[in-house]
């Protein structure tokens, strides 16, 4: 044989050696859950479920409900390489949220988020590990129901205006996707609490806060969504996202926020001012750490937020916040519009408690069935209804082994919908969470701001928010169904619950 042919074997051989080495790292890769008692579908080489979930309509909502009918409480599947495990067992989900919460302290973006700017990335919700922790610790006190009664005054503010609104489109009479005023009031609301200034969006959807704003909450495309999805199959794409900055959140819109965050907080720092907003308060979080002392200041530095942190918080308070407050305000008044005996009953508690006097944060938490109404409205069509945990070291919970590197998903929606959990689950029911019957829910069964040390930091806020804008709202008008309205509401569920068309409910003056 001569030199050519041995060369040309040895290159064939060596490339086959190299194929069948491939195919053993993707077989083992691809068969890892399965060798570790977690059933599943077999899935598709490199893309996993990838193809279902682009087809679906509903999104996570039949695929989770299908894996969860043919594999159990415990099942796991691939979305491209990445292993993912679906849990909704109660002891187990007590583990991952709370007991075992230091191995599951951070979240899974994905690969997709690699080319955010830090302006996101910097965001409590999107941080790691002890950098997540310090963030936290400093971020907590801010949330706290002092702090949320001297923000009243602006979010009642906020409330009126949409009062006002929902009052003018009932002289119209026509059908009103209540989305687009509740989306503006929330926008109004956040910008308050969390910059401290005033924007009118209800009125005045020209200015630059909302031009810039509403673009980070419009749903990608399939053609946009490709090189996320790519990330997902493909090493190595992540790293060219990140080197290109290809970002999931708009690019000028970041690049608006950060400079207005930049400039507010600098003002701040220059000119003092008593205001009361996650800004100042962040602020002040910083001020008080700073002793003075040189040497104390190194120390006590990684207890403070950088000016750029600060401005990420404010930032992640209006993504976190705008649209999941608004989706519930939404789903609220659909149920008003199909129930008038539950408004009834809201409506004769406000006239009961409240009647022409001023609203205060006291009277607005007196507003018992107003609770349950929110609580069962937030348990039927949980805003952010699947969130995750990612698994830090493997751990096993009897036959079933959560690989390092896995990540658990947790399905509110599905949870919230479970008749072993909830008894005739798909009734609207407020009655579930009266005093003589909350005490039958067990608490990790209900998850619409998660649960553990991690959960919605914003939770408080968010409640305050959504009962004075519904008192606010349902002492000027009323909800009705009407032609337009669709019933029931056709779902889909990504990480948030969002209706396939707009809501449209008539409203009515109320007399
Ligand atoms: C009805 C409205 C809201 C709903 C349903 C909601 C729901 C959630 C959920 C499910 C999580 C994940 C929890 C977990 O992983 O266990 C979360 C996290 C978070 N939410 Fe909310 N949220 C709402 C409003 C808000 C508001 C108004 C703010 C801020 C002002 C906010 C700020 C945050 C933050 C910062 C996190 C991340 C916490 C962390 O990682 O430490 N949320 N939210």
């Amino acid at each position: 044989m001569d030199l050519g042919a041995v060369c040309f074997y040895t290159l064939l051989l060596l490339t086959v050696l190299l194929l069948l080495l491939l195919v053993h790292v993707v077989y083992r890769r691809f068969t890892t859950l399965r060798r570790n008692g977690i059933p599943g579908p077999t899935p598709y080489p490199l893309v996993g479920i990838l193809l279902q979930f682009l087809r679906s309509k509903t999104g996570f909502i039949e695929i989770d409900n299908y894996l969860f009918k043919k594999y159990g409480r415990v099942n796991g599947y691939y979305f491209g390489r990445a292993m993912h495990i679906n849990v909704t067992d109660v002891d187990i989900l007590k583990h991952v949220l709370v007991k075992d919460f230091s191995n599951f302290t951070d979240r899974t973006l994905g690969d997709g988020f690699a080319g955010n700017p830090t302006l996101v990335l910097n965001g409590v919700f999107f941080k790691q590990g002890q950098d997540w922790k310090r963030t936290r610790n400093i971020m907590t006190p801010t949330f706290s129901g002092g702090k949320l009664k001297q923000m009243f005054a602006e979010l009642e503010r906020c409330a009126n205006t949409l009062a006002e609104n929902f009052l003018k489109r009932s002289d119209e009479g026509k059908p009103v996707s209540v989305k687009d005023l509740f989306g503006a009031f929330t926008m109004d609301a956040i910008a308050c609490t969390a910059f401290g200034i005033q924007v009118n969006s209800q009125n005045e959807p020209d200015d630059p806060f909302v031009r810039h704003a509403v673009p980070i909450f419009i749903p990608r495309n399939l053609i946009r969504r490709i090189p996320f999805l790519l990330a997902a199959i493909i090493p190595g794409v992540s790293f060219l996202l990140r080197v290109f900055k290809i970002a999931i959140f708009p690019k000028e819109s970041c690049d608006f926020f950060s400079s207005m965050g930049q400039s507010l907080i600098e003002d701040r720092k220059k000119n003092p001012t008593i205001k009361m907003d996650f800004l100042q308060l962040l602020l002040n979080a910083e001020l008080t750490e700073n002793s003075g002392d040189e040497q104390m200041e190194t120390k006590e530095s990684t207890k403070r937020l950088s000016t750029e942190e600060i401005n990420s918080q404010a930032f992640l308070f209006f993504i976190a916040g705008y649209e999941t407050t608004a989706s519930l305000l939404r789903y609220a008044t659909y149920v008003l519009a199909l129930h008038p005996e539950i408004d009834q009953r809201l409506v004769q508690e406000i006239r009961e408690q409240v009647g022409e006097s001023e609203l205060t944060y006291d009277k607005l938490s007196n507003l018992k069935y107003m609770d349950q109404f929110v609580n069962e409205t937030l348990r039927f069509y949980p805003p952010f209804a699947r969130f995750n945990r990612h698994v830090t070291n493997t751990v096993t919970y009897g036959p079933y082994t959560f690989p390092a590197g896995s990540t658990v998903n947790i399905n509110a929606y599905q949870i919230h919908h479970d008749p072993d959990y909830y008894e005739d689950p798909d009734v609207f029911d407020p009655e579930r969470f009266s005093t003589e019957r909350k005490s039958t829910i067990n608490s990790i069964t209900f998850l619409p701001f998660g649960c553990g040390p991690r959960n919605c930091i914003g939770m408080r806020m968010a409640l305050v928010e959504a009962k004075i804008a519904l008192v606010k709202v349902l002492q000027k008008v009323k909800f009705v169904r009407c032609p337009e309205t669709v019933v029931p509401l056709r779902l889909k569920l990504l990480g948030l619950l969002l209706p396939e068309n707009p809501v449209l409910v008539g409203v009515e003056k109320r007399q």
